[in-house]
């Protein structure tokens, strides 16, 4: 007789090098109530994938981790901004070399011109490698199908046998995270990052785009800067390439505690999460008592927590001192997704009493999360002009505050896609059937990344 899976399985991989302490440590959070996660319907082939991800090389280095740290540890003090952004749902399909480079350069583009804004440093995070995995608001989509739940667990066809839990596609996915890093390694330090080339896309965009002329300003003063340092015979390598990291939401606990190893280099063993360099935990898994956030105090991986509209500041005080408990500055990033209409109201209290901890947080800003609504014909979508107002809100909360608004967390792809609506292009409800292709949440195309960054750069200036 077939067995009915109750919950769901947590296999504990191998994990040959883990010393026995961590070991009973990882097990006992792998034990934790998990919300979102798959009911695998074969525990064998289960515990077949958790092995082999158990062998597989690192995506990531502790050093590369580490190196991270100190990045964000200058975002928390004020003195760097931190962007990131990617696609909501990455997909095997669309794991190809031009939309990765697409979303790079996108995101690259983004950087240049907040980093002239802001006269500060932009650490690039991408949402990318590793981000196949989606936590959804109901179980069922409109069709009756078991929801999809990111290619790392299903297939988003419209077939009740693709939406069955497949375990080796969490293998697949460490396959094409792989892949995906080795290009955005070889791009990062090659000529695409070069500075004189991405600000010249940025005059291509101010040239072409309908609200070119607003921009062409800001743009004018980047290009004589990069003239003057030219001139001047400045020539740094730092000029020629970039740095950037991976990170994804750590929802599905059976490949992240897979991809976890250990650096014994150190006095006391530290734990990594070797799927990517920056983890976080999502707004419907971070119940206190649940096992996501129990998974990330174990990691020496900088850590974000998504915050919606309902967190209260007692437990976003919570979260810090927990995840936190080395002091050490931009360890954790509260991500807010409040909603533009929600943003002034709820960010002040939260933001006052987690600096009354003494800790020190990235406090990001995700403007996407909370400004989603459905079209008259269905498509999920986001209003260009809700986005601007949350950021401008965010901004708005922490000159009154005197803190630092750390930076932006944004769903992006740098293909010319259909999916949110407004922007220079006005693309309009109407718009959406044309180019619609992300498999979870809308992101903004390239036009309209590029000119939020803009907009970013005029407040930073103000
Ligand atoms: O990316 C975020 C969530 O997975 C997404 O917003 C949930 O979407 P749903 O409400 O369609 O399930
Ligand atoms: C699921 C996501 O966001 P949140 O947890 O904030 O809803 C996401 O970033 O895709
Ligand atoms: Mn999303």
């Amino acid at each position: 007789m077939k067995r009915t899976i109750e919950a769901p399985v947590r296999a504990l991989p191998e994990l040959p090098f883990l010393p026995a302490e961590l070991r009973s440590r990882v097990e006992g959070v792998l034990r934790l109530p998990a919300d979102q996660q798959p009911r695998w319907p074969d525990p064998d082939k289960t515990r077949e994938a958790t092995l082999a991800l158990s062998r597989v090389p690192s995506l990531t280095t502790p050093a590369e981790i580490d190196q991270l740290g100190d990045r964000l540890a200058s975002v928390a003090r004020g003195e760097a901004f931190l962007l990131q952004g990617g696609d909501c749902a990455e997909t095997f399909a669309a794991n190809t070399e031009s939309h990765i480079s697409a979303n790079f350069r996108t995101l690259l583009q983004m950087a240049v011109v907040l980093t002239y804004g802001a006269g500060i440093p932009v650490v690039k995070v991408g949402r990318m490698a590793g981000q196949f995995a989606k936590p959804r608001s109901n179980s069922v989509d409109g069709l009756g199908l078991p929801v999809y739940r990111g290619d790392i667990v299903n297939s988003l066809a419209p077939d009740p046998a693709a939406r069955v839990p497949d375990p080796a596609r969490m293998v697949q996915a460490y396959a094409h995270a792989s892949s995906t890093l080795n290009l955005v390694r070889s791009l990062a330090s090659s000529g695409m990052a070069d500075l004189a080339r991405v600000h010249e896309w940025n005059q291509d965009f101010v040239r072409t785009s309908p609200a070119g002329a607003r921009y062409e300003a800001l743009a004018t003063e980047i290009s004589r800067s990069l003239r003057f340092m030219s001139a001047c015979g400045a020539d740094h390598r730092a000029l020629h390439m970039t740095e950037v990291f991976a990170s994804h939401e750590a929802l599905l606990l059976d490949y992240e505690s897979a991809l976890l190893r250990v650096d014994t280099s150190t006095r006391r063993p530290r734990l990594y999460d070797s799927s990517a360099h920056y983890l976080w935990i999502g707004e419907r898994t971070r119940k206190p008592d649940g096992a996501h956030i129990a998974f990330a105090e174990l990691l020496a991986n900088p850590i974000g927590i998504k915050i919606g509209p309902g967190t209260s500041p007692e437990l976003a005080a919570e979260y810090v001192t927990r995840l936190d408990p080395h002091n050490r500055p931009g360890r954790v990033t509260l991500i807010s997704r409040m909603g533009n209409d929600k943003v002034r109201d709820v960010l002040p209290a939260i933001i006052e009493k987690v600096t009354a901890t003494g800790h020190q947080v990235i406090w990001h800003c995700d403007p996407m999360h909370g400004n989603t609504h459905e079209s008259p014909i269905g498509y999920k979508t986001r209003s260009f002009d809700r986005i601007v107002d949350e950021v401008q809100g965010f901004f708005e909360v922490h000159r009154g505050l005197g803190t630092h608004p750390g930076g932006i967390h944004v769903e992006l792809t740098g293909e010319d896609v259909t999916e949110c609506i407004g922007g220079a292009q006005e693309i309009s409800e109407a718009d959406l059937a044309g180019r619609y292709e992300s498999a979870c949440d809308p992101r903004l195309n390239t036009q309209q990344s590029v000119e939020l960054a803009f907009l970013v750069a005029e407040m930073l200036r103000v």
